[in-house]
C-alpha cells in the first residue's frame, strides 16, 4: 500500500524575475529549486508553505495562490510525494541564506533547469503563464523520468 507524504514548495515572483534558492543539504541537495517542505501534523498545507518558506528564505507571506499539484513516485521507494504548490509575487523582507537554501533571483529568461529538478522544465511553463497545473512524475533515482502526465488544471 503505497504512502502518500505532503510537501510544499513556494516561487516566489518580483516582477520578472522569480526567487529560487541553492538547496545546500539533503534532499535535492546541490540543485536550485523553490521554497518548501514537509507538512507537520498540525498545521494546514498553506499554513506549513508559509512556514517553510520563511524558515528557508526569511521572506514573510501573508498570501499564497495555489499553482499546482505534482505527484513523484521513485521506483522502489514506497512513499508518493505529494507537492503542493503555490506561488505569490506580495511578500515581506529580503531573501536571506538559510542552512538548507541559498536564495538568488533569477530573470524568467534565465531560469537554471539545468541545475534543477528534471520535472521542473516541463511544469515552470504553466506556473510562469499562472495556469493551475497537475503532474504526475515516475523516477528512476533522481534524474530519470521514467514516464509522466501533466495537464492544465482549471
Ligand atoms: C522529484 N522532483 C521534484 N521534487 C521536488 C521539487 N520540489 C520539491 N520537491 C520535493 C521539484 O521541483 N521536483
Amino acid at each position: 500500500m503505497t504512502k502518500t507524504k505532503l510537501y510544499t514548495l513556494a516561487l516566489i515572483r518580483n516582477n520578472s524575475d522569480v526567487l529560487l534558492g541553492m538547496k545546500k543539504r539533503g534532499f535535492g541537495v546541490g540543485r536550485w529549486n523553490g521554497f518548501g517542505g514537509k507538512v507537520h501534523s498540525n498545521e494546514t498545507v498553506l499554513e506549513a508553505a508559509k512556514r517553510e518558506l520563511h524558515e528557508e528564505s526569511g521572506l514573510i507571506v501573508n498570501e499564497l495562490q495555489e499553482a499546482g499539484l505534482l505527484k513523484f513516485e521513485f521506483i522502489g521507494e514506497p512513499e508518493i510525494m505529494e507537492v503542493h504548490v503555490f506561488t505569490t509575487n506580495k511578500f515581506e523582507g529580503t531573501p536571506a541564506e538559510s542552512e538548507e537554501m541559498r536564495p538568488q533571483w533569477f530573470p524568467i529568461s534565465e531560469i537554471p533547469f539545468d541545475d534543477m529538478w528534471p520535472d521542473d522544465i516541463l511544469w515552470f511553463p504553466f506556473l510562469l503563464k499562472g495556469q493551475k497545473f497537475s503532474g504526475y512524475f515516475k523516477f528512476k533515482g533522481h534524474s530519470e523520468i521514467l514516464d509522466y502526465t501533466l495537464e492544465p488544471e482549471c
